[in-house]
């Protein structure tokens, strides 16, 4: 599409797996860098995968490469929570404390909505941009081949193939059987969350809770032992979500979404304050889901043996949802892995996604290990102490994690990283 920037071609072909968030992110920067992309995705319909969810956050570090995709920003930000503050209650009701985002504006957007809808801005900006989607393409296994020097997939029982190819098919990725060696399960992290999302027209009927809508979009939080709750109201307050963590029997063996009743999730409720126990009440029939939280350990590497097939997103690390940074992180994949391909060039391959496994690996698990941090900050919290120091229990929000711009990182650090992967002996593919 003409109107659309994008640097000159650079000749290298990429195959990406899975149209999620860090897929597509992938496809739009690597197009964006002059890169050649098919996307492959399974669902026959991306109606099937832009329906489902509640909502999610994009941090000011996610949320910069939005700013780069003509359109993007704007349309998300129309439809997005216009709070820039949550408020944190006991779980028994008492107010604790305000914790205001507003300072970050300095660093950048943040952006939470309903994953489907954000998800879907996204996919119609990568139509438009003329990348070659597929759907209905599932891809069974994954090859790298040294002569000729490429990367490929297969889909169908066809073998295709390019340059390098991306997985990004979410927690239960295939990629990683040829990255890892073997094959790998994930495991259940022993926690589930029962979220929901819906119109809050009986919401704001209801006086116990309708102070959550009629006054435009809110966001509260309410700590109790072992579980968080988090509600907002979202479209000035026409739309409304909730979502709380809690223990799980772990079964995740054929999904790891169900249908959620809630009078169940109201069990783990009791004691809980008028105003969190109605707004469960008022969830209506089929809005509650009950999403299995999988965990996995940090993979040894993102990369294959022969460094032409990458890891992104969820199938590289699986984040907790306390982080609040596991789609900004997928992003930031993306945008770093197009930008080492476009400074290594078409001759380098292998180099670029050892520069991006370098580039990337400390900050995605610094930034992964926010999520228990925090977790444990609220499920655990000593309320004498948090009465006399409220701050205690606000979200951990540090300027090395949010205040960052992934690209611009990308290219200030690729020589250094480039001349450290080849110094360095445990590193033999350069
Ligand atoms: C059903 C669902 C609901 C979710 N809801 C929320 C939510 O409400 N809030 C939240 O914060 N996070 C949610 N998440 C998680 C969130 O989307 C991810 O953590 C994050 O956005 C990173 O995305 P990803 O692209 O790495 O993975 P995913 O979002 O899982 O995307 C993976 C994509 O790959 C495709 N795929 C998988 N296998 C293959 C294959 N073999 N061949 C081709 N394509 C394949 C999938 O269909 C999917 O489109 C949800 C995830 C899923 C799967």
């Amino acid at each position: 599409m003409a109107s659309i920037p994008r640097h000159p071609p650079t000749g290298i072909k990429v195959i990406v797996v899975g149209a999620g968030f860090a897929g597509l992110a992938a496809a739009i920067e690597c197009d964006r860098k002059g890169h050649s992309v098919t996307l492959l995705e399974k669902v026959d319909d991306i109606a099937e995968i832009t329906r489902i969810g509640d909502i999610i956050s994009f941090d000011p570090n996610g949320s910069k490469a939005f700013e780069r995709w003509p359109g993007v920003i704007e349309a998300m930000e129309a439809i997005a929570r216009q709070t820039k503050w949550l408020d944190l209650y006991h779980h028994e009701g008492k107010f604790v404390t305000r914790q205001s985002f507003a300072h970050e504006n300095a660093w950048g957007r943040r952006i939470n909505g309903h994953r489907g809808q954000l998800h879907n801005i996204i996919y119609q900006h990568a139509k438009a941009r003329g990348i070659d989607i597929r759907l209905s393409k599932r891809v069974e296994d994954y090859f790298e081949t040294d002569d000729p020097p490429q990367a490929g997939v297969v889909v169908n029982g066809e073998r295709i193939v390019a340059d390098l190819v991306i997985a990004a098919e979410g927690v239960r990725s295939r990629g990683r059987k040829i990255v890892l060696g073997f094959d790998e399960n994930p495991k259940s992290s022993g926690y589930a969350v029962y979220r929901a999302w819906f119109p809050s027209d009986q919401v704001a009927k209801n006086p116990i809770i309708s102070h959550l809508v009629i006054h435009g979009d809110t966001h509260q939080g309410f700590i109790g032992p072992d579980i968080h709750f988090l509600a907002s109201s979202i479209k000035n307050g026409s739309e409304i979500n909730w979502v709380f963590t809690h223990i799980d029997d772990g079964n995740i063996e054929e999904s790891w979404q169900f249908p959620g009743k809630p009078e169940e999730a109201l069990k783990y409720l009791e004691g809980w304050c008028p105003v969190v126990r109605e707004l469960v009440k008022s969830t209506p029939d089929g809005r509650l889901i009950d999403h299995k939280l999988v965990y996995r350990d940090p993979l040894p590497t993102f990369i294959s043996p022969k460094a032409r097939i990458a890891l992104i997103g969820d199938s590289a690390h699986p984040f907790l949802p306390t982080s609040i940074q596991g789609a900004s992180q997928s992003i930031e994949d993306g945008v770093v892995l197009a930008t080492c391909l476009e400074l290594s060039g078409k001759a380098n391959i292998p180099q670029a996604l050892q520069a991006y496994e370098k580039i990337r690996y400390e900050r995605v698990h610094r930034a992964q290990a926010m999520g228990p941090k925090t977790r444990e900050r609220w499920h655990k919290a000593d309320w004498t102490k948090v009465w006399n120091n409220p701050e205690m229990i606000h979200l951990v929000r540090e300027p090395w994690l949010l205040n960052f711009d992934a690209e611009k990182d990308a290219y200030n650090r690729f020589d250094d990283v480039v001349a450290a992967l080849k110094s360095s002996p445990s590193k033999p593919r350069l």
